[in-house]
């Protein structure tokens, strides 16, 4: 990055689990969380949407801490820089958020140390960090992503064809992920694992088909995690009875909850909001699109 340069970070959050992809299946989505980037004499964060002004405005603050973690891993020290931040993604949601911000954070490493990191290195990277590879992957790389993180690698396919409409039913009220993991069984018994696995292999086919009736089968059969993770989501049960009425063709929980995903079939998401709005209207609504591109740094000029 050159002294003068104003850099834009832009990470896009995304939803996980599509049912029973637990872990594993990642979706991209156009909500953006943005970086404007500048050299300075000492770190700075500078909130410009209000979810982030209850952040720390110095160098403790998350995404700088996350830069810093992947200079280290690269024998790299940074020097420092203005960030502004702005964020469309609502926090502790099932959104993404936290994934979007470790991304950023690597995306800001990699400009300001000069780092050179390949999209599979900072998709490794964030993983490691965020745990599991869903959600850092979809904010990599953008559009579908079916990953597999094991002590020695991270692997992921990716698809940038697969398109359908979405609608996010957002409740107002958090849920963080330690919380909706904490409700989890530790053990499951072989014969639950191989019917969770198989719910799971036909969801990819039917995905990559474009079964679209069995996708949402399978979303709902899924065996990993929302048998457990319904009596922490209410709203859940209520969407999954209406939803199919306006237009829904897969209703699952969004990552760990509680937003509720919904597929829908083309031209179906303003129909399927206002249906929904009768049954649960104090919920947010976002009309969605898979983002397709993933993280990208460019200048003000538009590089
Ligand atoms: N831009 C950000 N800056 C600093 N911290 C953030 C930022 N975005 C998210 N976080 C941290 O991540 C937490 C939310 O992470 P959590 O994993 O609980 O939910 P999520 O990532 O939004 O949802 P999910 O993992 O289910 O998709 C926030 O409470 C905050 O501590
Ligand atoms: N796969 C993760 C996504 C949320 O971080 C979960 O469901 O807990």
């Amino acid at each position: 990055m050159k002294e003068s340069d104003m850099l834009i970070i832009k990470v896009p959050a995304s939803t996980a689990n599509l049912g029973p992809g637990f872990d594993s299946i990642g979706m991209a989505l156009n909500l953006y969380l943005t970086l404007e980037v500048e050299r300075a004499d000492k770190w700075e964060v500078i909130p410009l949407s209000e979810e982030m002004a209850s952040f720390p405005k110095d160098e403790s603050n998350f995404i700088i801490q996350i830069a810093m973690k992947t200079a280290e891993r690269y024998n790299q020290e940074l020097r420092p820089a203005k960030i502004g931040v702005k964020s469309e993604i609502p926090l502790a949601r099932g959104l993404g958020s936290s994934a979007s911000a470790i991304v950023a954070g690597i995306e800001l490493a990699d400009v300001l140390g000069n780092l050179n990191l390949s999209r599979q290195e900072k998709f490794a990277f964030a993983s490691e960090i965020e745990g599991h590879p869903d959600n850092a992957g979809a904010s990599v790389f953008g559009g579908l992503l079916i990953a597999c993180q094991t002590a020695d690698s991270v692997d992921a396919v990716v698809s940038h064809d697969i398109d359908f409409e979405i609608v996010a039913v957002v409740p107002r009220k958090e849920l963080l992920t330690k919380e909706a993991r904490g409700v989890l069984p530790e053990e499951v018994t072989f014969q639950e694992a191989v019917t969770a696995g198989a719910v799971s292999n036909v969801l990819v086919a039917a995905l990559y088909s474009g079964n679209y009736d069995l996708v949402g089968k399978m979303m709902k059969n899924d065996r990993y995690h929302q048998p457990y993770r319904r009596e922490l989501v209410p709203h859940m049960a209520v969407i999954e009875e209406h939803a199919p009425q306006y237009g829904a063709f897969g209703v699952a929980l969004s990552g760990a909850g509680p937003t509720i995903l919904c597929l829908t079939k083309p031209g179906a998401a303003q129909g399927l909001i206002a249906g929904l709005q009768k049954v649960l209207p104090d919920m947010d609504y976002l009309s969605l699109e898979i983002d397709q591109t993933g993280s990208k740094v460019y200048s003000m000029t538009g590089i």
